[in-house]
């Protein structure tokens, strides 16, 4: 009982916040196939949130377009009550294809994203020192002379990570940056942003296909099903108050029900696509 009155204040507390983001009736296509119909997505200040669906169907595309790096044919994105279609917004990207320079060395990639970010306040040394803590923090601290062509698909991702934190922005877009971690890597660099979120205060949109991930790390999980009349969400909201202990949360019976419920969903989301596609096959057939 406590536990739900507590989350329902964090719930409360979230409703009276801002929006950082707000899609409006997204339409998205590319050369002609749309990808994106009518999608509605509002994301508060400081909120942690996760989406998630089946491969292919557009979650990678709605960053870019949050991000400014595509624009939308039809509906607008708000980013800080700014249309991104005037400006591209200010935000750390991680996305799949790990977007380091390879020409420059892990510490230059993160001196560059610094000198973005301190337009001339700090000095070479400086920023070379700040570049080195960075990527310290993404367990990287000896491989800071390395170009990304002599770096693992993992280094690469880290590297990429530890750039956008440099960048400072207070919103990071994060497409399945953990993907290609070990294990261990990958706990330790989840609770290291649950930390920058909290405490540094960013907001967070972060995709996953992992359902252990998206809710230990989520406020709130968005999840994407493709229907015949397009692509539609899902929104949850996670009911485990923060901060979260991995250990006791993942052993609990209610984390146990909240992860099928989530499955159940995107499953749901998967069966009815695939009786759509059925149906217009019998039909096709004139069976
Ligand atoms: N540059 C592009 N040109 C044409 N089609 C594209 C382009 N980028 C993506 N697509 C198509 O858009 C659709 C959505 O892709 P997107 O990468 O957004 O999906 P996703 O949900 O992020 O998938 P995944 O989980 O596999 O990363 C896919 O059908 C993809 O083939």
């Amino acid at each position: 009982m406590a536990q739900a009155i507590e989350l329902q204040k964090q719930r409360l507390q979230f409703e009276m916040v801002k929006n950082k983001i707000e899609a409006k009736s997204i339409h998205f296509s590319y050369q002609g196939v749309e990808i994106l119909k009518n999608i509605e997505l509002d994301v508060k200040e400081e909120e942690f949130l996760v989406l998630m669906g089946p491969s292919g169907c557009g979650k990678s595309t709605l960053l870019r377009l949050i991000a400014g790096l595509e624009q939308p044919q039809k509906g607008d994105i708000i980013v800080n009550g700014v249309s991104s279609t005037q400006k591209a917004p200010d935000c750390g990207v991680v996305f799949q294809d790990y977007s380091l320079f390879p020409w420059l060395s892990a510490k230059e990639n993160i001196v560059l994203a610094l000198k973005q970010k301190f337009k001339g306040k700090k000095t070479k040394k400086e920023l070379q020192h700040l570049a080195g803590e960075y990527l310290e923090l993404v367990q990287l601290g000896l491989s800071i002379k390395k170009y990304p062509g002599q770096m693992s698909g993992g280094m690469k991702q880290r590297a990429a990570i530890a750039r956008a934190l440099a960048f400072g922005s207070d919103l990071m877009l994060m497409d399945e940056p953990f993907g290609a971690l070990d294990p261990l890597t990958r706990i330790y660099l989840q609770d290291l942003l649950l930390e920058i979120n909290r405490d540094q205060k960013k907001t967070i949109v972060f995709v996953t296909h992992d359902a252990d991930e998206a809710i230990y790390l989520a406020d709130r999980i968005v999840m994407f099903s493709v229907g015949s009349a397009g692509t539609y969400t899902t929104s949850v909201d996670v009911p485990f108050k923060k901060p979260r202990n991995r250990k006791k949360m993942l052993a609990s019976r209610e984390f146990t029900r909240f992860r099928e419920h989530i499955l159940n969903i995107m499953n749901q989301g998967l069966i009815d696509n695939l009786e759509e596609q059925h149906e217009v096959g019998l039909d096709g057939e004139g069976i």
